[in-house]
């Protein structure tokens, strides 16, 4: 028996086809839901947040852990990826229509790929529109293809010798243009990646201290690595490939209306059906690539931690501690891969399979309507052929575009709010160049806290004169580096100021302060390339003669003469191959080469042998009257010859004078020196 087809049974199999999508659609919503609200209760169960360190290995049971009651909804919902769906214990949880959220998380996802989307392109506007044309030579190529194809079919021998041909001669064309696209692409993606990357990192730079000295180093680099590959792959060729996508379909889908309307229309059912658990599962991975990423940024936190502190970790013998440690973090990492690879392939098992669907519903129903003789076979095959491009074109989107966007946004939201943080420290609108150094600094009923707390300095009151050597001492904690901090401007004084010749450190640019100081810091960072290369960076135009001059000057020029490379030794990273004093002598060696009105040194002898400091500080003493010198020492014998010592104590000033004089007054001076010697 030959089965009839005729509108009534064209219409069942549709509503059979459409009703297994939505009951498809629905199982997966409601696996979604149920998965996001195991991964929930698992982390409220575990009670707490997602980053631990090292220190909750070492001594769990000193980790304090904030009860619900002292846990605000802003804190749990700010560190949860789940934000507006986190239920606290013991509280009702709020209803909310998760469709709203799902939408509004949506729009604001989009609206950030499209904020870096127009800040980024628009200077290569042209070269995104040339490429986008060349790249869909080839799905233009095929609808040709289809086309001579239906017209042979149709129209037997005569038509074939002449669309064979042109087919041909379009064939090394199109190629041309699609691998001139390609070509424009690559560059293009790169190109935008790196402008990025630029921008984040000048960022860096120019951010203040307090944003650095709370920043993870491992979560900074893997801006730069984990976040931005994933940006590069769709800020570029995806976005590109995305919109020949969106443009082709809507041209397929226009031609597609005009071979044969209900067929056309008949196969945008489908798609329809599978928008809404395709937004459901585009949120689901947005937020477990976000928490993904966030675990990958911990894991390398954590290598960093093992690598730097490794001799400490081997010399206690803590390796098994930190293993476990690391273990940790890889097993939550395992747990936050899984969920987010499962999270890409559920979007692009369901887009496929509704590409599937929609193919099956085509078929059957132009089936229907050849045998019907209402199509011909070729008019079938060439929409076949269209078809085809579009769902390859909607499926290519959903697959892989759709996926690369919301991993992109996920780094984009990663990166978006370090990009969007400002330094605390600015020059104000009014800010003018600070003139040379002349005549006196002073402090005037200085207070300084680095939170509102505490004040760690304590109404300062002192004046150095240009030209002096003065040392800031006091025992550890009394708040000598904070001074070294407030007079690099890296923070503003909470109360009172520092004025330089008349002028407030607040109201002069940061970059013309900072010319007029060189710095030694206690830990001396050197720079992987030669030893010549780290004395002139500071002054890329001084000659060899200068630079040596200032090596002899930091008692550093034998040394390095003994090395079998000599200035042209590289130091290693950070200076690894050099001893702490040797750093720290080519550092002196540097700051003078600056040679700037002001030299302020921060502990510089503290990794030096007492002969090296020794030698170290007669240099630093006779560097007095060239230079205005601020030591800050907590080793007294740095400070002997200084014109004037401030003695500090819990962030208040409370001596000063020259060393006799001091050790005269016997306070707090005379007994660090008698401790010391
Ligand atoms: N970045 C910071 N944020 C918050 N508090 C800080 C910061 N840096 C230092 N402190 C606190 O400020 C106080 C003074 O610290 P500071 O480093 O200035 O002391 P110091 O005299 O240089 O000590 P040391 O001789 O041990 O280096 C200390 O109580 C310290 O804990």
């Amino acid at each position: 028996m030959i089965y009839e087809f005729n509108d009534t049974n064209i219409l069942i199999v549709s509503f059979l086809i459409i009703g297994s999508l939505a009951a498809g659609s629905w199982g997966v919503t409601q696996y979604i839901n149920r998965r996001k609200t195991a991964l929930l209760l698992n982390r409220i169960g575990q009670s707490q947040p997602v980053e631990t360190s090292l220190f909750q290995q070492l001594a769990p049971d000193r980790l304090v852990r904030p009860s619900p009651k002292v846990r605000t909804k802003q804190d749990s919902a700010d560190c949860s990826p789940w934000k507006n769906r986190v239920i606290l214990p013991g509280s009702k949880p709020k209803q909310q229509n998760s469709w709203r959220i799902t939408l509004d998380k949506l729009i604001s996802e989009t609206r950030l790929v499209v904020k870096y989307m127009r800040r980024y392109w628009t200077p290569y506007w042209a070269i995104s529109i040339l490429s986008v044309i060349c790249l869909m030579s080839s799905s233009v190529y095929q609808l040709f293809f289809s086309q001579m194809l239906g017209v042979i079919v149709d129209q037997g021998a005569t038509a074939m010798t002449s669309s064979v041909i042109k087919l041909a001669v379009g064939l090394p064309l199109f190629l041309g243009l699609v691998l001139l696209g390609e070509r424009l692409t690559a560059r293009l993606t790169s190109r935008i990646a790196n402008d990025i990357r630029y921008d984040l990192f000048s960022h860096l730079q120019v951010l203040s201290q307090d944003f650095h000295k709370d920043a993870k180093s491992g979560d900074l680099l893997a801006h730069f690595s984990t976040d931005m590959e994933k940006i590069e792959r769709a800020m570029g060729k995806e976005i590109i490939l995305g919109i020949s996508d969106l443009i082709l379909v809507v041209i397929i889908f226009g031609i597609m209306l005009g071979v044969n309307g209900v067929l056309a229309l008949l196969s945008l059912l489908p798609i329809v059906v599978m928008l809404p658990v395709i937004a459901r599962s585009v949120r689901y991975v947005s937020e477990t690539g976000l928490r993904k990423n966030q675990q990958k940024a911990l894991m390398m936190d954590a290598v960093q931690e093992g690598l730097r502190g490794q001799m400490m970790i081997a010399g206690y013998g803590l390796q098994s501690i930190f293993g476990g440690y690391f273990g940790g973090e890889l097993k939550k990492l395992e747990d936050a891969d899984t969920e987010g690879l499962f999270g890409i392939t559920l979007v692009q098992q369901i887009s496929l399979f509704s590409v599937y669907f929609l193919s099956v519903l085509v078929l059957g129903v132009g089936t229907s309507l050849v045998l019907s003789g209402r199509l011909t076979i070729g008019t079938l095959l060439a929409f076949w052929g269209f078809s085809r491009g579009m769902y390859d074109r909607l499926s290519w989107f959903l697959n892989i575009r759709l996926t690369r966007w919301i991993e992109a946004s996920v780094g984009l939201q990663r990166i978006d709010p370090i990009l969007q943080q400002q330094p605390t420290i600015v020059d104000g609108d009014e800010a003018y160049p600070l003139p040379p150094f002349q005549h006196q600094l002073c402090f005037e009923q200085l207070c300084f806290g680095y939170d509102r707390q505490q004040h760690q300095l304590q109404d300062l009151n002192l004046t150095i004169k240009a030209g002096q050597f003065v040392a800031f001492v006091g025992p550890s904690g009394a708040g000598k580096s904070t001074i070294f901090n407030l007079l690099m401007r890296f923070y503003d004084v909470s109360q009172g100021r520092i004025i330089i010749d008349g002028h407030d450190l607040r109201q002069v640019t940061q970059a013309s302060l900072r010319k007029q100081i060189g710095v030694v810091l206690q830990e001396t960072f050197l720079f992987n390339t030669t030893i010549m290369d780290n004395i002139c960076i500071v002054k890329p135009d001084a000659t060899e003669a200068e630079a040596i001059a200032a090596a002899q000057a930091a008692e550093v020029h034998d040394f390095i003469l003994s090395l079998p490379e000599g200035y042209q030794t590289v130091v290693g990273e950070g200076g690894g191959r050099l001893s702490g004093g040797q750093r720290q002598r080519i550092a002196i060696a540097r700051a003078l080469l600056y040679n700037p009105p002001i030299l302020l040194l921060d502990e510089p002898t503290s990794s030096l042998s007492p002969e090296m400091a020794n030698s170290i500080n007669q240099a630093i003493a006779a560097l007095g009257g060239q230079h205005t010198v601020i030591l800050i020492t907590h080793q007294l014998q740095g400070a002997v010859n200084a014109d004037q010592i401030f003695v500090l104590e819990q962030g208040q000033l409370v001596e000063q004078g020259t060393h006799p004089q001091l050790l005269a007054s016997q306070g707090l001076y005379y007994h660090l020196w008698n401790v010391q010697n």
